[in-house]
């Protein structure tokens, strides 16, 4: 009788076993990809939204292009999870961007957001281009005229490359300047390279929907290692110690007089709210997380998404070609590509389009919490809800996409530009951040409070840096398996918190002398 209890007017779904509730049901469905799994419920209870119960929490499985894009763009869904795996990576707090809900996540996101800008971040800034293009020009370097260091030697052997990790330093060091304005030299690259290696350690470490550990948190107790604990908070912790120094130094030398970068307006905002206010949302805590957060996908989201693209280019031989005819025509060899190109390299731009539309990065996003009781397609949903929203379902819709399973960069292509109106991916989410002052903006504690939705805080660094390194880095090589052999068949997806493929060499020949 347990088994079948649930909410009333709850979509349709599995029953409740003891006490993973329906847990196991959708593992077992399709083990390690829970998306499909939500697609084969979906179709056996003949339902647009699968309701099920994790341990005690409702669960919504929304598998239906319009109805993933209501969730994402209401209010009422822009809520997380309280859960172990927001708590583990931040003092026991919940803290940063990702896991943060209400007042709090909307000040710290659109503070982060609005400063971060000042220093290039989610814009066309000639400062940050130029770092991106260098380090990107240095890790190719260590191709053609030969590694340094041993360090060196883990991600480039001879002409064979490590990925994901050969992508880490310009993206990293990229956020890095936006954070201190200042940049990691080649000889201290090794240091972007552990960033990158504890991010994919962090995204591995559980599921889309946190695991058996969000149902059972104690279980970290009995298996650290098996419940992905270990890796969860030593992911993180990889991470945020890296900023702990910074932060420190930034505050024992701040000077109200100068602001020196993002940090520094951080600092100054914390200084102002601690004197006037009781209470106040800045901390140097949040800080490290805000920089934790922005930093776990950039070390790791973005170069997977361009690892699986090298891939495909393996399994589809004619995609290199077309890029480095359209490379050689526009930009030819003799400098670099850089964003002004992006417009006339319209296939090696719709490639990274199509990859992620192709390979869901984020199977079933990062799930919201429904803030309070409400209604979708027509059934109830109760206050507390986690809702994650199947973007594979999105991805390979048939109506919308003709035929979803072939990679065909080709389908945003129109008169020779990228029809950006034809991309009805959603890679990143969805709900854009308000800039102007629309109606019904609410002031809080002095704030603006914008209605902006949780879409992806990084999509434009993410979609620019990730065109500036894969052109260069195209430009620079013809690509090839290690063991000069035909690809055929893709790697294993590893399914974590984002999906990804195991670290793998590919051979790189110089195309620039
Ligand atoms: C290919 C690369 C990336 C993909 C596919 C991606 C995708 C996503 C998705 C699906 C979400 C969840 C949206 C939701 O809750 O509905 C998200 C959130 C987020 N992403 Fe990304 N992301 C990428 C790269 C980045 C980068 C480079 C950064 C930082 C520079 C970043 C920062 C964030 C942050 C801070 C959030 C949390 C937003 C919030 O909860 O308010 N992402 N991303």
């Amino acid at each position: 009788k347990k088994a079948y209890n649930r909410h009333e007017n709850f979509p349709p779904g599995p029953p409740s076993l003891p006490i993973y509730g329906a847990y196991w049901i959708i593992v077992a469905k399709a083990f390690n990809n829970l998306a499909l799994a939500t697609i084969r419920l979906a179709k056996e209870y003949n339902t647009k939204l699968v309701g099920l119960y994790l341990g005690p929490i409702p669960l919504v499985l929304v598998n239906d292009s319009t109805l993933i894009k209501e969730v994402l763009n209401r209010e009422e869904f822009d809520g997380r999870l309280d859960t172990v795996i927001s708590r583990a990576r931040g003092f026991w707090k919940i803290l940063g961007i990702f896991f943060t809900d209400g007042f709090f996540w909307h000040t710290q996101r659109r503070f982060s957001l609005r400063y971060m800008r000042d220093w290039g971040f989610g814009r066309r800034c000639n400062a940050l281009e130029e770092t991106i293009t260098h380090d990107t020009k240095e890790m190719i370097d260590m191709v053609q005229n030969g590694t340094t260091t041993d360090e060196e030697k883990k991600i480039v052997n001879g002409n064979l490359i490590y990925l994901p990790h050969f992508f880490d330093v310009p993206f990293v060091n990229g956020l890095v300047q936006v954070f201190v304005q200042k940049t990691f030299a080649r000889k201290e690259y090794s240091q972007l390279w552990r960033l990158g290696k504890s991010a994919l350690k962090f995204q591995r470490s559980t599921n889309d929907l946190g695991g058996a550990l969000v149902i059972t948190p104690w279980i970290k107790n009995l298996f650290p290692n098996i419940s992905g604990y270990n890796d969860l908070t030593n992911g993180t912790k990889g991470i945020s110690d890296f900023y702990e120094e910074l932060i420190k130094d930034a505050i024992d030398t701040y000077e109200d007089t100068h602001e020196r970068h993002f940090f520094d307006a951080y600092i100054k905002k914390m200084k102002q709210e601690t004197e006037e206010n009781q209470r106040t949302t800045y901390s140097a805590e949040q800080l490290q997380l805000i920089c934790t957060d922005y930093t776990f996908p950039t070390a790791s989201a973005t170069e997977m998404t361009l690892t699986i693209l090298l891939e495909r280019i393996l399994l589809q031989p004619e995609l290199q070609d077309k890029i480095h005819e359209e490379l050689d025509r526009v930009v030819g060899r003799d400098r670099m590509p850089t964003l002004d190109d992006r417009q006339n390299l319209p296939f090696t731009e719709a490639c990274i389009r199509e990859m992620l539309r192709f390979e869901t990065l984020v199977p079933l996003g990062v799930p919201h919490r429904a803030m309070n009781d409400t209604t979708l397609g027509g059934y109830d949903i109760p206050e507390g809800s986690s809702v994650a929203v199947n973007l594979v379902a999105l991805h390979m819709d048939e109506k919308i996409w003709g035929d979803p399973q072939n990679f065909r960069p080709e389908r945003f292509i129109v008169d020779g530009k990228v029809q950006v109106s034809l991309d009805k991916s959603l890679p990143f989410g969805a709900g854009r951040q308000r800039t102007c002052e629309p109606s019904g903006y609410v002031i809080v504690h002095g704030y603006y409070l914008t209605s902006g939705r949780r879409l992806c805080a990084g999509e434009t660094y993410a979609r620019h840096s990730m065109f500036l390194i894969f052109a260069a880095f195209m430009q620079a090589f013809q690509v090839s398996t290690a063991d000069g052999k035909p690809l055929t068949q893709p790697a294993k997806r590893i399914q974590g918190i984002i999906t990804t493929i195991p670290e793998f060499w590919v051979r790189v020949t110089p195309r620039i002398g």
